[in-house]
C-alpha cells in the first residue's frame, strides 16, 4: 500500500502517487528475474527501500536544478525514489554491475522518468561533479568517502551546503570519527515511525 509513502509526504501529487504505486508493482515482477532487492523486503518495499531512500527528502528540500548522483544504486535504491520526489532535479544512477543497471535503465524507461539516467562504472572512474552525492549500504563510511568525494561540487545552492548524503544502519561512531567536524547524523526514527528506522541513519558529510 502507498498510503504508507502519503502518509509522511502529503505533498505528493497524484502523478507521484501513480508512480510510486507503479513502483510497488514493478519490483516484484523484475526481482523474480533479478534479485534486485532482498526477497525478504520485496513484501516490504514501500517501506524499507521508498520511505527508507526518502528520508534524505525529510532531511534537506533540494532547490529546483539540483543534481544527484547515487552511487551503488543497486536496484534504483535511493536514486528512483528520490527522482519521483524531484523531479526538477537531475538523479544519475551509477553501479559498477551492469546487470543491475541494465534493470535500473528499464524501470527508469517503464516508469517514464525523464530527469533520471543510469551507467555502469564504478565511482572512482567517474569524473562528473553534482552537488550531492546519495548512497545507501555500499562500504564502511571511511572507504566510501575516498570513493566518491572527488564528485561533489563546491558551489552550494541548497538549505544545507554540498556533501555526501549516506543512508546507515546499526553503530558507526567509530567510522565517523575522522570525519568529526564535518559530518552531522540524524536518527531516521525522529522522521518514521515503524520499527525498521530504530537503528537506521542518515550521515551528512560536507564537502
Ligand atoms: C549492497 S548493494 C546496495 C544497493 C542499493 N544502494 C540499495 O541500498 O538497495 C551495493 C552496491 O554498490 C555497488 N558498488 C560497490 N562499490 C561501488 C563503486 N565503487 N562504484 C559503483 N558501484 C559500487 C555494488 O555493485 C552493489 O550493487
Amino acid at each position: 500500500m502507498i498510503n504508507v509513502i502519503q502518509k509522511y509526504f502529503p505533498e505528493l501529487t497524484e502523478k507521484q502517487l501513480a508512480l510510486f504505486d507503479q513502483v510497488e508493482k514493478l519490483y516484484p515482477q523484475w526481482n523474480e528475474k533479478i534479485n534486485v532487492v532482498s526477497r525478504k523486503d520485496i513484501d516490504e518495499l514501500n517501506v524499507r527501500h521508498v520511505l527508507h531512500s526518502l528520508a534524505i527528502a525529510q532531511y534537506v528540500k533540494f532547490v529546483q536544478g539540483t543534481t544527484v548522483v547515487d552511487v551503488g544504486t543497486g536496484g534504483g535504491f535511493p536514486g528512483i525514489p528520490l527522482a519521483i520526489y524531484y523531479p526538477q532535479c537531475r538523479f544519475h544512477l551509477i553501479d559498477s554491475i551492469g546487470k543491475k543497471i541494465k534493470v535500473v535503465q528499464t524501470i527508469i524507461t517503464e516508469l517514464g522518468l525523464k530527469n533520471v539516467t543510469a551507467e555502469q562504472v564504478r565511482s572512482e572512474k567517474h569524473t562528473n561533479k553534482y552537488d550531492f552525492v546519495v548512497s545507501r549500504a555500499v562500504t564502511a563510511f571511511p572507504k566510501f568517502v575516498t570513493l566518491t568525494r572527488h564528485l561533489v561540487s563546491s558551489k552550494n545552492k541548497n538549505a544545507v551546503p554540498n556533501g555526501i548524503l549516506y543512508l546507515k544502519g546499526g553503530d558507526f561512531e567509530e567510522e565517523i570519527k575522522p570525519f568529526k567536524n564535518k559530518t552531522s547524523v540524524v536518527k531516521l526514527s525522529d522522521y518514521y515511525k515503524e520499527a525498521f528506522f530504530d537503528t537506521k541513519k542518515l550521515i551528512h558529510l560536507t564537502r
